[in-house]
């Protein structure tokens, strides 16, 4: 197992700067997702990593070698990219042997090595077929035991499972989860679906226009994302203006349109009295109740409701302004039908976040 150290990476082509400096490091044997919008450089840092691109200023690590001019072949990395493509006119134990091949090992062994690597995604039964009698799902894990099967160092993955349908998604990204763990291998996984990286990811690295966000564990980056960015990229956020007043006991009180606000910052923030801040609450931390609480009472009223089966959205004009806010409740019991009267959005000052952007 080994960590990979990336350290002040710029990559430019022409005009734009895909990478603007990146520090990141990634432990040995981790699960680590490179995640942002399309265009945000995740797959040039990736590429990097595999040295298919060299960056322009920066080192990158595998362990203590400075692999940042060293030749893809030469770095140990096992591939999968968006674009599996299995070789049509080879059977799918060719297609995984053909790596050995290559590193000159012998026959037996590949064979070994090939059926063992296609045991561990479940494929073993089908090592004579050829590509185009497999599924989709069967032909991405095909792919991977492709990628596992030279026992590399490091695997990267970029956008995996984006060729599968919804329910084979959730699926095979356990299954990765599971491989990665099974292997100990340390994996560096790109892509823009933060379900993916929410459900599996040991840490990520959210990305936007060259730079890094935040990296943290899916719970971290969650609850407490550092800036807007990331609250309205990973999940859903509502976000309402405010005037920093004072602070207690770690929690800070926020005066806003719907009254006074109480909630926490990123660790390492600090707010001036009167600061401008953006205070972010998810949906589904808010609950519509008919008494004031004690702190955190938002005045709402129910303006529209979906429901779901395990979830009701709602949203309510909140505080008489005109603004509103989206509330989900898990395990609805019945719609807002029953509540019309005046109610509150009330939310617990622990999850509420003050931003500073
Ligand atoms: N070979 C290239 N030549 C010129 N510009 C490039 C090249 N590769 C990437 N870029 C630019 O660098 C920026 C980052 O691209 P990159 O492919 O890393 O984004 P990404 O986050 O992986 O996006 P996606 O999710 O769409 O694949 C983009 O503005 C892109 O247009």
């Amino acid at each position: 197992m080994i960590g990979v150290s990336v350290q002040g990476v710029v990559k430019r082509f022409g005009e734009t700067t895909a990478l603007a400096g990146i520090d990141v490091e990634i432990q040995p044997g981790e699960l680590f997702f490179l995640l942002g919008p399309s265009g945000c450089g995740k797959t040039t840092l990736l590429r990097c990593l595999a040295g298919f691109y060299i960056p322009d200023d920066g080192k990158i690590l595998f362990g203590q070698e400075d692999v940042t001019h060293k030749e893809p072949h030469r770095r140990g990395t096992g591939m999968m990219f968006q674009s599996y493509a299995l070789w049509p006119h080879m059977t799918v134990l060719e297609n995984v042997s053909f790596g050995l091949e290559q590193q000159k090992i012998q026959k037996a062994e590949r064979q070994q090595r090939a059926l063992d690597a296609l045991k561990s995604v479940q494929m073993e039964e089908y090592s004579a077929r050829k590509p185009n009698a497999l599924s989709g799902g069967q032909q991405q894990r095909v792919a991977l035991a492709r990628a596992l099967v030279i026992r590399p160092k490091c695997l990267l993955l970029d956008e995996p499972l984006s060729n599968l349908d919804a329910k084979l998604r959730n699926d095979m990204r356990l299954e990765i989860r599971r491989i990665c763990k099974e292997y100990a291998l340390t994996t560096i996984y790109v892509t823009h679906d933060q379900k993916e990286a929410l459900s599996i990811a040991d840490r990520m690295a959210v990305f936007s226009q060259g730079e890094l966000q935040q990296v943290g564990t899916p719970v971290e980056v969650y609850r407490r994302p550092r800036n807007r960015f990331v609250a309205d990229f990973i999940g859903e956020a509502n976000f309402l203006f405010g005037k920093f007043q004072s602070s207690t006991n770690g929690f800070h009180r926020i005066e806003t349109a719907f009254g006074e606000i109480q909630g926490v910052a990123p660790v390492g923030v600090i707010l001036a009295p009167g600061a401008k801040v953006t205070v972010m609450i998810r949906p589904e931390m808010l609950t519509l109740v008919e008494q004031a609480p004690v702190v955190n009472a938002i005045p709402a009223k129910i303006i529209g409701e979906t429901y779901y089966g395990e979830v009701a959205h709602y949203e309510v004009a909140a505080g008489g302004g005109g603004a509103t806010l989206r509330v989900s409740e898990i395990n609805p019991q019945h719609l807002g039908g029953g509540r019309e009267g005046a109610l509150f959005a009330a939310v617990r000052p622990e999850d509420v976040v003050i931003l500073t952007d």
